[in-house]
């Protein structure tokens, strides 16, 4: 049995950094993965599809240039160039971020599968074979999450893609079909469609993006639907077969009955928490009822001395707020600070094209809260910006709590959009009012310009 004074099973977004940081701070500390340094986010998630999204924003130009005065006479779609890129990518921050541990004193890197095997304590099974048995008093649960297979008839049958398997597809398919609207199926969605496949969008909810306030929703599908995607939604499916290489899905939507062929299905239902393969009951840890990790607002488990980080506590599941996660775990521990999640701004951006970018509260998780409301809408086909790029899809909407004229949130539907919103973000940490906003002077023609603007439409 070797003992750390720490142990971070998972090399997460928020395990990789806290990791280095413990180290440095003297901390004998013990980092285990079972697969690849840098987890979801570099692996499978944020890096390969926003690589592969750029390759499909090219094409979509090309394919459109006339719109800009460009002919193009003719062009191909390699897709095996398109993953190796990604791959380039991937493997680059992969490296760089296994290099950056290994520089490390203090910090082991130990390729396995951890399991609790006792209290605070795991067993390793080593990747080139063999097994460990490690302890630490401290324990930091970093194991992120797997696609969620729902129990649709049928779909245990069939040849489905994932996240991760479908970006190291060679040949297009010729017709995607996407079990679930999220932001995986939506962004996927739209890459495939861009790169030349028929893509058709399936999902059990009336609206797509249900957090999301409802004219939000509606024009996030419409820019889908603009893109040549096919979306049915409140639809049940109820079998799935395949013959050959042939998919069929039968589904009921909206009282009709409908039936899909199409040559590849992903499955993009959501995610499941990598929990119960930790044997959490061996050190007392008590999972909720969909097997997240339950945590305190200093991400503390039941069990004093093990904190459980990222995806795998239950979301909000991005990269950036699991990179969070660990200051919070690291300034209280080695700082001796009090810093919390409760309360942190949740900024993310849908990488679609337009972008969504959102911070804050909507317009009706602002009126369920209580708040007195003003709304600001300005759509895209009023931005400068927009016109001139020759990317009109989307608008601007702001949440603002009439009492102090200060923002509770915005949705910026458009391009850039995430920027756009990271900037209001700032506006709303800072506590700027709507008629400093109005009146502030932005460089001329940005997308931020439109602030401006967008606080105008509440003089009229
Ligand atoms: C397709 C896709 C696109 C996404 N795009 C974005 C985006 O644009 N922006 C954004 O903010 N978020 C995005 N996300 C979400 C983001 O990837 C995650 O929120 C982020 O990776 C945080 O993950 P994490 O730190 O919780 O753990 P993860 O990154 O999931 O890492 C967990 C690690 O733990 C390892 N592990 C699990 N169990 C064990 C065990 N028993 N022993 C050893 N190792 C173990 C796993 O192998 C894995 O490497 C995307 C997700 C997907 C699926
Ligand atoms: N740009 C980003 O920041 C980004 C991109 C991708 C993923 N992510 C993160 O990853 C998480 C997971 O994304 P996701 O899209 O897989 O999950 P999700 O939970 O966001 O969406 C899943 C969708 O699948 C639908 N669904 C579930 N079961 C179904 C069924 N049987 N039939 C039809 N539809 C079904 C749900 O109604 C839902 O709309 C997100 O919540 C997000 O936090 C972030």
């Amino acid at each position: 049995m070797r003992k750390f004074d720490a142990i971070v099973i998972g090399s997460g977004q928020g395990g990789v950094p806290l990791a280095k940081k413990l180290a440095k701070a003297g901390w004998q500390t013990a980092i285990v993965e079972k697969r690849w340094i840098g987890g979801t986010c570099i692996n499978d998630g944020c890096t390969p599809t926003k690589t592969m999204i750029a390759s499909a924003a090219a094409a979509h130009i090309i394919a459109n240039s006339q719109e800009w005065g460009i002919t193009v006479s003719d062009f191909k779609v390699d897709l095996e160039k398109i993953v190796a890129r990604k791959n380039k990518v991937v493997r680059s921050f992969r490296e760089g971020t296994t290099k950056s541990m290994e520089k490390i004193q203090g910090l082991s890197i130990i390729y396995g599968e951890a399991v609790f095997s006792g209290d605070k304590t795991l067993a390793v099974k080593l990747a080139d074979g063999g097994q460990d048995e490690i302890a630490a008093d401290h324990i930091f649960i970093n194991t992120g999450t797997l696609p969620s297979i729902p129990p649709v008839p049928g779909l245990d049958t069939v040849n489905y893609l994932t996240n991760t398997t479908i970006m190291d597809l060679t040949k297009l398919p010729s017709h995607l079909m996407v079990l679930g609207s999220g932001y995986v199926g939506l962004e996927f969605g739209q890459l495939f469609r861009r790169l030349g496949c028929q893509v058709t969008i399936i999902d059990k909810n009336k609206q797509l993006l249900q957090h999301e306030d409802e004219d939000v929703a509606v024009a996030v599908k419409k820019v889908m639907e603009t893109s040549g995607v096919m979306m049915y939604s409140n639809a049940n499916v109820q079998k799935i077969e395949q013959t050959g290489d042939v998919i069929r899905l039968q589904l009921t939507a909206n009282g009709e009955t409908h039936a899909i062929t199409g040559s590849h299905l992903l499955v993009a239902a959501g995610r499941t928490p990598q929990s119960k393969s930790l044997q959490p009951e061996k050190t007392g840890l008590v999972l909720d009822e969909k097997g997240y990790i339950p945590v305190n607002d200093k991400l503390e488990t039941n069990v004093p001395g093990i904190y459980a980080l990222g995806d795998v506590k239950g979301g909000p599941a991005f990269t950036h707020i699991s990179y969070n996660d660990h200051l919070v775990i690291y300034k209280n521990l080695i700082h001796m600070e009090n810093v919390s999640i409760k309360d942190r701004p949740i900024p993310y951006c849908m990488f679609t094209d337009p972008q969504l970018g959102r911070v804050g509260l909507t317009e009706k998780e602002a009126k369920a809260a209580g708040y007195k409301v003003k709304i600001a809408c300005l759509d895209m086909t009023r931005v400068a910006r927009a016109i001139e790029t020759g990317n009109t899809q989307g608008f601007m909407k702001a949440v603002i709590d009439s009492n102090t004229d200060k923002l509770l949130g915005v949705a910026i539907l458009g391009p850039e959009g995430g920027e756009v919103m990271s900037a209001l973000q700032l506006a709303m940490l800072g506590g700027l009012t709507v008629t400093q906003l109005k009146e502030m002077i932005f460089a001329h023609p940005l997308y931020a310009e439109s602030i401006n603007n967008l606080f105008m439409t509440l003089d009229k």
